[in-house]
């Protein structure tokens, strides 16, 4: 388990929300992918190899951003570093100075329109609400202080 993921509660920043300052690491220490340190590696490094060196959470986000494919702990990262360094004209920092209570409309909002898709509008069209429910709920959990290694302990 990361350090710093359980701290007091988090909600210290602007709008409720976790602040910058208090983010919890990118990628705990004890998954696959990951540094002791927190830090995260390069998306596709293997271990052992000097390629394998620790990155930053914002060269992972850049990584991300030049790959065409983006997983899931990518764009944890990408979001997480854009909230820490809040960055200009980021949705994702506007979204979360709003707070909790908007994010978790946003959250049921893509949820209905995930279910609506599924039903009504064809898998490509579920496929892109279900992507977008992913991004708002890593959002809440930004909110939160929560680290990707606090939801994936109850996988
Ligand atoms: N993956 C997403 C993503 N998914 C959903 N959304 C947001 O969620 C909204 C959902 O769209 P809807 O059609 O449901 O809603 P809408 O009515 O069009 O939009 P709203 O008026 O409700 O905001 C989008 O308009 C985006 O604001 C996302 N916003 C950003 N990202 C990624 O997050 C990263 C950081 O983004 P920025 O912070 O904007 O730089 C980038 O990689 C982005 O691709």
């Amino acid at each position: 388990m990361a350090a710093g993921l359980h701290g007091p509660w988090p909600l210290d920043g602007p709008g409720g929300v976790a602040s910058p300052g208090s983010m919890p690491d990118m990628v705990p220490a004890d998954r696959p992918g990951s540094s002791p340190s927190g830090s995260v590696s390069r998306p596709g490094a293997q271990g052992g190899s000097p390629a394998s060196a620790p990155a930053t959470p914002a060269a992972v986000a850049a990584a991300a951003k030049a790959s065409t494919v983006k997983t899931f702990d990518e764009l944890f990262a990408e979001v997480a570093d854009k909230w820490q360094r809040r960055v200009p004209g980021s949705g994702t920092v506007a979204a979360l100075d709003k707070g909790v209570h908007h994010l978790g409309k946003k959250l049921v909002e893509e949820a209905a329109e995930a279910w609506m898709a599924a039903e009504h509008e064809g898998r490509d069209r579920a496929a892109e609400e279900i992507s977008q429910l992913l991004y708002w709920s890593q959002l809440m959990m930004i909110s939160l202080g929560l680290s990707l290694d606090d939801v994936y302990s109850h996988l």
